[in-house]
């Protein structure tokens, strides 16, 4: 994908995001246990942090997933770092037992590459855009395609011209 027209905007707060994290670990909690939560570096981190501590799960692991490059300009996807096999291994075979934390799904792209790497693992995120919805097993708030969603960790307090347009 070169560029998205994202035309509208989605600011989340840090208050928002984590009242959205825990609805989600709330959701989680019926569809565990979990051994162990593999985060999708680097927006799985803070939902990662926050569904570890409400579900009691203390087995972290990162996969290192490089792909966009600014607001909708995504670009070829690298995995810089794979999952261990101390997380795939005994009866977590395949990612049985897994839960895989990202803090959204877009086009699908990097859940589908994430998801050939553990495929018996479960997929959760936050917000889901519609062509990556069918990739992720829970989420909680589904945004339109052509909306970006701005992170608390990615902004910061700005001035907003009125509406009326004048200063
Ligand atoms: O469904 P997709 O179209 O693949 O997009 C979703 C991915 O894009 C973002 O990561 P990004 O590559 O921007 O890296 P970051 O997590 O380091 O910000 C987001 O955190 C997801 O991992
Ligand atoms: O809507 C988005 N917001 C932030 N990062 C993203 N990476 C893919 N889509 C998005
Ligand atoms: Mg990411």
């Amino acid at each position: 994908m070169a560029e998205a027209p994202s035309q509208k905007h989605f600011p989340v707060s840090w208050d928002q995001f984590h009242r959205d994290a825990r609805a989600l670990a709330w959701r989680l909690a019926a569809a565990g246990p979990f051994d162990s939560v593999v985060c999708v570096t680097r927006g799985g981190l803070v939902p990662a942090a926050i569904v570890a501590r409400e579900l009691n799960v203390r087995m972290i692991e990162t996969v290192c997933v490089e792909s966009y490059t600014g607001i909708g300009r995504q670009g070829e996807l690298r995995v810089l770092k794979g999952i261990s096999e101390a997380i795939t291994s005994g009866s977590n075979a395949g990612g049985q037992g897994v839960l895989i934390v990202d803090d959204l799904v877009d086009t699908g792209k990097t859940a589908r590459v994430v998801r050939e790497l553990i495929p018996k693992a479960h997929f959760a995120t936050v917000y889901a855009k519609p062509m990556g919805r069918p990739l992720v097993d829970t989420f909680i708030t589904e945004v339109s395609q052509d909306t970006w969603i701005f992170f608390p960790w990615d902004t910061g307090l700005a001035f907003v011209p009125p509406i009326h347009g004048g200063a």
